[in-house]
């Protein structure tokens, strides 16, 4: 069986289609009048399902080329990027040209881009592999390259024209891939959806274990939660950020640690019992919350206790975020559970939730 989810922007529509076996019907996202694809993806992904894709992708008549980049976050920069477009060029596709982009959020980023770029912009589908990208990355339409400096800090707002989710796949995922790709989903009941919070708390075996109704659910109310608010406010001038939750904290573990040391959906975790200290501090979060916050991601396997960064380094590190208005920074705090806000927080404030989440909580 397989579900749709829509998501619809100012610039058009596109689906996102959830099931198993997708890999074997990717002809079906292919336009008429493609002149040619090109199937970005990586060593590990590729040896498992490059072959499975591309025979799928041929069912459409048209050639296939395949570009493989390297491994891992570290490689999410300019010189890999540059790889997509030398492959491209070698292989002289034209504007008609489609993008498949056949990984994790890393490849679906960077090919997001790269389409964004190329000839001025291509039309690329996007095929995650990662219960990250599936829940996440894949949608909404954000690419980017990162930078030693700071995550994300290149890139562009450029919709796929389809998503296409294979939920089969994931059963290859090691366990720590799993765990991160789970602390992106109950971001969404955090920011949006108390119920779904409640959901998770109830499923967390369940969801590790990839038992397919559970992690099915997981991915569609995912899906569906990101579709709507990218339907509000695609471009991020408002409502989009409560998407950032945990990321302030989050994208300054994963540069100040060297991009990969930590993975993204760690960081993210970690990032969020610590936006769940400070929203204590700031908006009032209630003590059951924090702990309920904590020992969800405990639970899913992600870390809970921030390195070491030193203070100074960690304020320094969020500073460099694209909240960051007038040097002030801004976090996504909550309320309650289920509902978000963006606003700033003093510094003597997030200076303690520093030294306080820097403690293991037995
Ligand atoms: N654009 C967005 O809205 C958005 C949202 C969230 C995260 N991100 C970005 O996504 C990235 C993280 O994505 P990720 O967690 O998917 O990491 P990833 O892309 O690095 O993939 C994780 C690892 O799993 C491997 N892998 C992928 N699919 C596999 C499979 N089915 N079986 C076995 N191995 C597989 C990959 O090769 C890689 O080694 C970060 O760069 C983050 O910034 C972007
Ligand atoms: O889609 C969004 O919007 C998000 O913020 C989703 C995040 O999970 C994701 O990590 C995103 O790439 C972070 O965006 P950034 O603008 O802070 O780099
Ligand atoms: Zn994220």
């Amino acid at each position: 069986m397989t579900t749709t989810v829509n998501v619809a922007t100012p610039g058009g529509h596109y689906p996102i289609h959830i099931g198993t076996g997708r890999l074997d019907h990717l002809h079906e996202s292919v336009p008429a009048d493609v002149t040619a694809i090109a199937l970005v993806t990586n060593p590990t992904v590729g040896d498992l399902y490059a072959k499975r894709a591309i025979a799928a992708l041929q069912k459409s008549g048209k050639t296939v080329i395949t570009i493989t980049l390297p491994d891992g976050e570290t490689y999410k920069d300019w010189q890999t990027l540059n790889l997509i477009f030398d492959g491209l060029l070698q292989n002289r596709l034209d504007r008609k040209c489609l993008l498949v982009a056949l990984g994790g959020g890393v490849i679906g980023d960077m090919v997001g881009f790269a389409a964004s770029a190329y000839m001025r912009g291509v039309r690329f589908l996007q095929v995650p592999t990662t219960v990250l990208s599936q829940v996440d990355s894949s949608v909404g339409g954000k690419t980017a390259i990162n930078h030693p400096l700071g995550k994300n800090m290149i890139g562009a707002f450029y919709q796929p024209i389809a998503v296409e989710i294979d939920i089969d796949v994931l059963h290859t995922l090691p366990e720590r891939e799993i765990s991160a790709g789970l602390a992106e989903v109950i971001k969404y009941g955090l920011i949006i959806d108390a119920a779904f919070f409640d959901w998770c708390e109830a499923n967390v075996a369940a969801l590790r274990a990839l038992d397919p109704d559970a992690i099915r659910y997981a991915i569609q109310r995912s899906c569906e939660l990101k579709a709507y608010v990218v339907g509000q406010d695609e471009r991020e001038s408002g409502l989009r950020a409560i998407l950032n939750f945990g990321h302030t904290f989050g994208h300054a573990i994963e540069a100040g640690m060297g991009y990969g040391e930590w993975l993204h959906g760690e960081a993210v975790g970690c990032g969020m019992v610590q936006a769940g200290a400070l929203s204590a501090a700031t908006t009032g979060l209630d003590a059951d919350s924090v702990k309920r916050i904590h020992d969800l991601v405990q639970a899913i396997g992600c870390p809970v206790v921030p390195p070491n960064l030193g203070t100074e380094r960690w304020v320094e590190l969020m500073q460099v975020d694209k909240k960051t208005e007038g040097g002030h920074l801004r976090f996504v705090l909550l309320p309650k559970i289920g509902q978000a806000v963006v606003q700033g927080a003093p510094l003597n404030v997030v200076r303690d939730v520093l030294h306080k989440t820097a403690v293991p909580v037995l």
